[in-house]
């Protein structure tokens, strides 16, 4: 069983990932595998500098992340030209670290996908969890991570399709609103669900 878990920014995707993991269950992380793909030395690194300019590189040649997102952020037209840049190198990698899992006989894979709604990847896997939280909580929490200022916060939410929409389309939910433990009890209940229909 392939899930796709998602939410909006700072909803709480990677503090869910993190319980699936430490209860067994692979994640194939696609914020990570983002990382990996613009590493000194990637075609993706090369593609980025010819599109932003060197502004985007530290001293030492590696991607100022901060700065990359100031513009990307604020700016559709300069976010869609990173995207057509990055997400075919994301999802090539994504798919690889899959069919491992897959070879290793995992019964259930999450692929945690921010942008799962956006970028129509919904029919890659068999279920949609969606982490959620109010969004107040959500502009709170992402302003303090980040340390960013509401103005800076709402821009990178409103580069995203809302939480709203997002939850009237999963398969499963899981309210991050409240405490870790409340979290903690909704993904054990949810896991156990699954397992129940993995052996039907
Ligand atoms: C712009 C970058 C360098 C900013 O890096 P930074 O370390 O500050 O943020 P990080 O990578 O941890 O992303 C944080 C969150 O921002 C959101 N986000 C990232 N990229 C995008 C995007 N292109 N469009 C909308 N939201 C995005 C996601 O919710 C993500 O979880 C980075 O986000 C990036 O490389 N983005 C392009 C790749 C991408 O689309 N990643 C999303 C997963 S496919
Ligand atoms: N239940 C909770 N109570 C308090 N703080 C929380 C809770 N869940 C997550 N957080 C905090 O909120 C922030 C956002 O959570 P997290 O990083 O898991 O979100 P995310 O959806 O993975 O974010 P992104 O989209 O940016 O990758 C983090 O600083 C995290 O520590």
């Amino acid at each position: 069983m392939i899930i796709g878990l998602t939410g909006s920014i700072a909803t709480g995707k990677s503090t869910v990932a993190n319980m699936l993991k430490e209860r067994g269950i692979p994640v194939v992380d696609a914020d990570e595998v983002a990382r990996i793909v613009v590493e000194k030395g990637r075609p993706a690194l090369q593609k980025i500098v010819e599109a932003f300019g060197e502004e985007v590189l530290l001293e030492d040649g590696t991607l100022n992340r901060p700065a990359l997102g100031n513009i990307i952020f604020n700016d559709t037209e300069a976010r869609n030209t990173l995207n057509a840049i990055m997400h075919p190198a994301i999802r090539e990698e994504m798919e690889s670290q899959k069919a491992y899992h897959i070879q290793n006989e995992e019964p259930i894979i999450i692929m945690d996908i921010p942008l799962l709604f956006e970028n129509r990847l919904t029919e890659t896997v068999d279920r949609v969890v969606v982490v959620t939280v109010d969004e107040g909580t959500q502009l709170h929490r992402l302003m303090k991570r980040n340390d960013l200022t509401e103005e800076e916060a709402k821009a990178r939410i409103q580069s995203q399709i809302p939480i709203q929409e997002k939850v009237q389309r999963a398969d499963d939910l899981i309210d991050n609103s409240s405490t870790l433990e409340k979290t903690e009890e909704q993904v054990e209940a949810m896991i156990m669900k699954w397992t129940e229909t993995l052996n039907r």
